[in-house]
């Protein structure tokens, strides 16, 4: 437990000092904003979860707040306090502020009934200490106009379509497709409410940075159902070589292989276009398989979700496995100590749907392996190995053989990945 400077208190942050919360974040973040801007992007904040520090002046000097998600895992999904808008007025840095907040944070998400917290990390050296882990990477390309795909059958039978994004006309499609075409994806939080759908597709002309205003392409079936689309910006760029624009995908998913490639391909052949920049999408996208020179496209991989195991029990009784087991894992937790010590995880005789439930409970037998919370969190969605982090050191190998049974089991055949950022 962290024990704040004399004169600082931990206060719950009402909407009617929304404005103090605000510039707390806006100081953190090096951020302004414009009444214009503000009358077009909603405030997504719940005012129930939004939690402040206050000083010894009664002025706020650290804020959070969460979102009540719902978080896919492997093979389900479990309730979940998406950690958001955290930050610390530069001139109250380094006094604990963050940490007695987290504590905080902790409390308040077990006494709901969440026993995981995830997040994005603005920088990467922050939460790895408070128990999170790296739990998923996006991908980022750029690829280059014209970029050739292996064939699809049923490609050539869609078509596209190209409008200006109307935030509130293709709210429906977007969210549409976006839930379905993530089914079965673990981290593929979806926007539950209709202040998140409205908030994913605002575009202020603050934030075009010289481009154009959003745009949307759909992919449809013959008889018109959608079937997939992109949200995204050209910029303009003329060189002396001739036009180079680039398009900056903001999020594109479709429902199926042929809709992937029918609207990959209009996005790689934009007139006057040279390059497709794409972000958070998944390491195991389709494009990667379709893409007849992957060599071209200029991959890098970014951290994406990070995920606190707040309830091991819970927590781990709550998603499915890859392949039976039976491990007993000894976990450390210096912040919560109810998850410390050793928790056996036994799947069912036989597999549901292809994957195994899990029963688990505190056991006096010997550990089989050791690790921190931080490294549950980072295989909790699947896509970090436990082979991998044993090879780092992170999981010590008490019982030979039950890294390579644990791994097997931990692992999902889905990479897990959030297309949006909290
Ligand atoms: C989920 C999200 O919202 S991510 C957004 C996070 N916010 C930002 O990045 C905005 C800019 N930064 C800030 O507002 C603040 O620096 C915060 C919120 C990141 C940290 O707040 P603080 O009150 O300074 O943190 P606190 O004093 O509790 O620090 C706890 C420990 O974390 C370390 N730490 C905190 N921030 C960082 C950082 N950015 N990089 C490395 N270490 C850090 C501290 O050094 C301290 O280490 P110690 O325990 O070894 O002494």
């Amino acid at each position: 437990m962290t024990h704040l400077p004399a004169g600082y208190r931990v206060v719950e942050v009402p909407e009617a000092r929304q404005d103090e919360f605000l510039l707390v974040d806006r100081l953190a973040f090096a951020f302004d904003s414009t009444p214009e801007t503000d009358a077009i992007v909603p405030l997504t904040l719940s005012w129930d979860r939004t939690v402040g520090v206050e000083g010894p002046d009664g002025a706020l000097a650290a804020v959070h707040g969460s979102f009540p998600f719902t978080l896919p895992v492997p093979g389900t999904s479990v309730p979940c306090a998406g950690l958001t808008w955290v930050g610390a007025r530069p001139d109250q840095r380094r006094r604990g502020l963050l940490s007695a907040m987290i504590d905080t944070h902790f409390r308040r998400s077990l006494d709901r009934g969440e026993p995981v917290s995830a997040l994005f990390a603005a920088e990467h050296a922050i939460y790895g200490r408070f128990g999170y882990g790296s739990a998923a990477d996006d991908l980022r390309v750029t690829i280059p106009r014209r970029a050739a795909l292996r064939d699809v059958p049923g490609s050539a039978d869609l078509t596209v379509r190209f409008a200006t994004l109307d935030a509130h006309g293709h709210r429906d499609l977007v969210d549409d497709l976006h839930r379905a075409a993530g089914a079965g994806r673990p981290g593929w939080i979806t926007r539950d409410t209709e202040v998140l759908r409205r908030r994913q597709l605002v575009d202020p002309p603050a934030w075009r940075d010289g481009g154009e205003p959003l745009r949307i392409a759909t992919v449809h079936a013959a008889d018109g159902t959608p079937r997939g689309y992109a949200v995204l910006r050209r910029k303009e760029a003329w060189t002396e070589g001739g036009p180079k624009h680039t398009v900056q995908v903001r999020e594109a998913v479709a429902l199926d292989a042929a809709a992937t490639h029918r609207l990959w391909s209009f996005l790689l052949d934009l007139d006057l276009t040279a390059s497709v920049e794409a972000g958070m999408l998944p390491v195991d996208h389709e494009l990667l398989h379709l893409l007849v020179d992957p060599r071209g496209i200029v991959p890098k991989m970014v951290d994406n979700l990070w995920v606190r195991v707040l309830d091991v029990p819970t927590a781990l009784a709550g998603r499915r496995y890859a392949a039976p087991v039976d491990v007993v894992l000894e976990v450390r937790d210096a912040r919560l100590p109810a998850n410390a010590g050793r928790w056996r995880l036994t799947t069912s005789s036989t597999p549901t749907d292809g994957a195994w439930d899990a029963r688990v409970e505190r056991t006096q037998d010997a550990a089989d392996l050791e690790l921190d919370v931080r490294e549950l969190g980072a295989v909790y969605l699947g896509g970090r190995s436990l082979a991998a982090q044993a090879r780092a050191g992170l999981v010590v190998e008490r019982h030979a053989g039950a890294v390579q049974g644990a791994a097997s089991a931990f692992g999902w055949p889905v990479a897990p990945v959030c297309s949006w950022v909290f």
